[in-house]
């Protein structure tokens, strides 16, 4: 089942003279379970997609459907209710919050959007090796752990459609295969749709399918 339709969706940025027209007509389709890394040179539009799918930005044409529904033909508002209960989102900065604990920082997004279930949130602290580290703040933990805990935060409400933009780009190499490891695992066990902005082939590699993003359209 597709999770994911992205339909010839074009964007540009006016800053000054000349437009810059960054996505040309892009296409792309990702399925449940589907775990999919999106490459491309610096500048080629990436970040923009994958801030086009979380409905952080409007586009100025073609259609994304999540779930099969179109988040396009929808205002502010709703896209923002679609990124609480549908969606999880992880960057490169781990982006938690330093007044909350492990336990809060995992919890408390899927508490707003009403979708705390404490099966699920036992079950991701001992699939990502949280246990021990419920009780502590953002700061006393690596930049692996962090990300551990962003993961869980993102999968805690059971997204249909999980997106990462150069979710490792901190960390080591090392434990950058080993975040990607579980939360591959973790998008098998919630059957989400995953989407992976990358630079690296060996992290691209990891992954079901590899799409390119060159000259505004997605090869
Ligand atoms: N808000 C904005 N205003 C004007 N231009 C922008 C804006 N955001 C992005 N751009 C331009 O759009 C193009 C695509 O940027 P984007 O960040 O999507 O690329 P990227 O592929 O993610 O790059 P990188 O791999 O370097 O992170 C770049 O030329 C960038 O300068």
């Amino acid at each position: 089942m597709l999770v994911l339709s992205v339909r010839q969706l074009t964007k540009s940025y006016r800053s000054g003279g000349e437009p810059i027209n960054v996505l040309r007509g892009v296409d792309l389709d990702v399925s449940s379970g589907e775990r999919v890394a999106l490459t491309g040179e610096s500048g080629s539009g990436k970040s923009t997609l994958l801030h086009l799918i979380a409905g952080l930005d409007a586009s100025d044409g073609g259609d994304i459907l999540l779930d099969g529904a179109s988040i396009g033909a929808l205002d502010d508002a709703g896209r923002a209710a679609v990124r609480r209960e549908r969606l999880g989102l992880v960057f490169q900065q781990f982006n938690l919050v330093p007044s909350l604990s492990v336990a809060d920082n995992l919890s408390f997004q899927a508490r707003l959007a009403g979708r705390h279930d404490p099966a699920w949130h036992t079950e991701l602290v001992e699939r990502l090796g949280l246990k021990t580290l419920l009780k502590r703040y953002p700061e006393q933990l690596s930049g692996g752990q962090q990300q551990r805990v962003a993961i869980g935060r993102a999968l805690a409400v059971k997204p249909v459609l999980l997106l990462a933009d150069e979710p490792t780009g901190n960390l080591d190499e090392d434990t950058a295969d080993e975040v990607m490891a579980l939360t591959r695992d973790l998008v098998t066990r919630t059957g989400c749709g995953f989407l992976m902005v990358t630079h690296s082939a060996r992290l691209a590699a990891m992954l079901d399918r590899h799409v390119h993003l060159h000259a505004g359209r997605v090869a």
